[in-house]
């Protein structure tokens, strides 16, 4: 697995409708992405950085060009491929997604239960990796008794619950007040260090670019990728 990049992307291209309506928003994307990187996309609004993302998560399909994740080519593959390739990605959005009828812990366990053996055992992850994240006084509390920065936490924690290869990260820190949304980034830096799986995340928060290893910026559909920065 380490030779395999996590994401590798030749030539991808992207349009939206059809005949008269058609509009191309991402065109001749380039970008590779291994094990252990934390990288940053940047970009103006309608630049077409979730439209990036959700085809890498495999949420839509990609139409021309080549999209390997984990050195699986989502280009033409079938929807059955499309699912199995999303149990290897945690996905963490702007907004936590969380139940609100289900505690941390169970929000979590739910997500855990998809690949532990047992559901003993996916309580034992869920409480494992709430602990990490420094929740240990909140596994039982509802997410409307959690504050923005511990429920996006549980949101990290079920996101890595599964121990996926790559974590896809739309805005994660943009409900947070800045304190907050630089200890869920750096929580997020760690956890992949310690986890070896690859995170793309989208932010327009330049404060928290330091962390990334990789910072790559889109403008108008095309990718221009900046120097490396520091490595995790
Ligand atoms: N399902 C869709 N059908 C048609 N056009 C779409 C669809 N989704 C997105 N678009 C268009 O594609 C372009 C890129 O959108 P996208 O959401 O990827 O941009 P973005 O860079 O993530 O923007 P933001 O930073 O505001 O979230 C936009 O012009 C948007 O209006």
């Amino acid at each position: 697995m380490s030779q395999t990049p996590v994401i590798a992307i030749r030539r991808l291209d992207h349009t939206f409708g059809q005949g008269a309506l058609e509009r191309r928003v991402l065109s001749d994307i380039d970008l590779t992405i291994a094990a252990g990187e934390l990288v940053i996309l940047t970009g103006p609004s309608g630049s077409g950085k979730t439209t990036l993302l959700t085809l890498i998560g495999a949420l839509r399909s990609p139409q021309t060009g080549s999209l390997r994740v984990l050195g699986q080519e989502l280009c033409g593959a079938s929807e059955a491929d499309l699912v199995a390739i999303r149990r290897n990605i945690g996905y963490i959005f702007q907004s936590h997604n969380l139940l609100g009828f289900l505690t941390a812990r169970q929000n979590v366990q739910m997500a855990a239960e998809l690949s532990a053996g047992s559901p003993a055992e996916a309580r034992a992850l869920s409480e494992a990796i709430l602990v990490a994240v420094g929740l240990s006084e909140r596994l039982d509390y509802y997410p409307e008794n959690l504050s923005g920065g511990q429920k996006q936490r549980v949101a990290i924690a079920r996101a890595l619950v599964n121990r996926p290869f790559l974590v896809l990260a739309d805005e994660p820190t943009a409900a947070l007040d800045s304190k907050s949304g630089r200890e869920v980034v750096e929580l997020m830096q760690r956890l992949a260090a310690d986890q070896g799986c690859a995170i793309l995340m989208v932010t327009h928060d330049s404060r928290i670019l330091d962390v990334a290893t990789r910072t790559v910026h889109m403008e108008d559909g095309r990718l221009v990728q900046s120097e490396t920065a520091v490595r995790i």
